[in-house]
Parts: structure tokens; sequence; C-alpha cells
């Protein structure tokens, strides 16, 4: 039987402030792809969005940064990468797995398992087996933007499906993510390279909620991992006065 294909999963995102959420998402996603006996997930990768995207109350991507790092800290798989927010402006999503499937491939290379062959090594890094390949993390909302006219384009989005792979969680409040692709003949196209994992412990955790909370000086504890709820009221985050300016 052929070996599982190694999988890194990236998510994309504000994470205005980072949630339980989130780091569920990749509980979840590593759970099903790994249950499918065809994926191996290796690794999970968080990219908070430049501050160049301009969305109203989005705090600084230091903030948002540090923020992620210290909700990290109780998981041993996922990692923070600062590379998108550290760019001069804003990147399409496309660019942002390219960028992370180069340094993969020349990690991989750099470091070959024992058991590569040497022929297979010199190869485009995509050949060898053993190479991780990276997939899209992203919630129905996330996919169901791709319909926004002008949001995204089309070649971005034939490409992130057809080359790289999604991994779509179900959300609450969302569109159904198989109507979505039956409603769209580039993602029905590619339909094998989108892996829905249902959420089957409905609920609405958002970080819009969870800014409302705050700036309503509302509990978010058990929503939002403690080290962040420290980090947020010590740096006076999403109050009412901070999100009215
Ligand atoms: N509760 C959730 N269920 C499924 N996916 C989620 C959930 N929360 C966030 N995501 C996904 O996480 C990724 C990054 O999300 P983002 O930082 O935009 O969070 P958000 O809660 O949607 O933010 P906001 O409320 O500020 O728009 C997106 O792909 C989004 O769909
Ligand atoms: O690549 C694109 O064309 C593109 C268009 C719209 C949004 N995105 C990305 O999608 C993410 C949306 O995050 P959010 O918080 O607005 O839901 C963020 O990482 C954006 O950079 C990407």
């Amino acid at each position: 039987m052929a070996l599982p294909q190694k999988v890194v999963l990236l998510c994309c995102g504000s994470f205005n402030p980072i949630t339980n959420m989130h780091l569920r998402m990749f509980e979840l996603a590593r759970d099903a792809l790994d249950a499918t006996g065809r994926y191996k997930v290796v690794g999970g990768i968080i990219s908070p969005v430049n501050d160049a995207y301009t969305k109203p109350s989005l705090v600084s991507a230091k903030h948002r940064s540090t923020m992620i790092r210290l909700a990290l800290q109780t998981s041993d798989w996922i990692k923070l990468d600062t590379w998108e927010s550290e760019q001069e402006s804003w990147l399409e999503t496309l660019k942002v797995l390219k960028h992370h499937r180069e340094s993969i491939e020349s990690a991989f290379n750099a470091n070959p398992p024992p058991d590569t062959p040497t022929k297979k090594r010199k190869l485009n890094s995509n050949m060898s087996p053993g190479m991780p390949r990276i997939k899209l993390l992203c919630g129905a909302d996330l996919l169901s933007s791709f319909a926004e006219p002008g949001l995204w384009k089309d070649q971005d989005i034939e490409e992130i499906v057809g080359k790289y792979g999604i991994v779509c969680i179900t959300r609450a409040n969302a569109v159904n993510p198989e109507n979505f692709i039956y409603d769209s003949d580039v993602l029905t196209l590619h339909r094998e390279n989108i892996h829905i994992v249902t959420e089957w412990i409905h609920n609405e955790i958002s970080s819009t909620k969870i800014r409302r909370a705050l700036s309503r000086s509302k509990s978010i504890k058990y929503l939002v991992q403690d080290p962040v709820i420290e980090y947020i009221k010590e740096n006076r985050l999403y109050s009412k006065s901070t999100l009215d300016k």
C-alpha cells in the first residue's frame, strides 16, 4: 500500500484575535485527513494577514502575531509564521501558499530523509514521495468568498484548488460547502482536491463576536486562550474606546 502523502496545513486570515475555534480547525482537519489513510498531517502554519489588508478594527500584526504565539503555547505542531505580515504590502493567498511550498521544498531538499533515492532528490522536489504538500485550511465562509465579485482572481482560485487543495471546515451561518462547490464549475472540476470537514459540535465562535464581547466588557473566557485574554487586557485591545478610534 502507498505511503500516505504528508501534508502541511496553512491557515490565512486576520486572527483579530485568534480564538479557540481557529486552533480547533487544525485539530479537526488533522483528524479527518489522517483518518483517510491517504494523508498524514505533519504540520500546521498560521499566517496572519498583513496590516495593509485594511479591515475595520484590525489591530496591528504585531499584536495579532503575539496573541497567536501565546495561543500556540498549548500546541506542539501548529506554528505562527509572520512572513506574510512582514511584507511591504498585502499579498494574495496564492502567493503565500507558493512561499510556504518553496520553503518546505528547500528544507526537504537540504535535508532529505535518508531513504529518499538520490535520483529523486535531484528531480524537481514535487516528485519526491516524502515531500510534504501544502493545503489551504479555511472555514466555509472563506470558501464562499470565492464567489464575491472582484475579490479573488479566477486563475488564483483555479491554482489554489488545482495545485494545492483546500481543507474546508463547515461553519455556523455559512453556506453548505457541498452546495457551493456544486454551483462552481472550477471547484467541481477539482472536487477531489477539496476536503470538507464537518464540525458536528456547532458553535458560532468568531473573532467578530469576541471583539463585540470585549467592547461590551463581557467575558471571553473559554472562547480564547487565557494568555491571550491577559494580553488583550494588558494592551487594552478591542475596548469600546479603542475600537471607536
Ligand atoms: N468558527 C469557525 N468555524 C470554521 N472556520 C472558522 C471559524 N472561525 C474562523 N474560521 C476560519 O478561520 C480562518 C481565519 O479566520 P478569521 O481570522 O477571518 O476569523 P473570523 O472569526 O472569520 O474573523 P472575523 O469575525 O473578524 O471576520 C478563515 O478561513 C475562517 O473561515
Ligand atoms: O488571494 C486573494 O485574492 C484574497 C482575496 C480575499 C481575501 N484573501 C485572504 O483571505 C483571508 C480573509 O481573512 P478575513 O479575516 O477577512 O476572513 C485573508 O488571509 C486574506 O488575505 C485573499
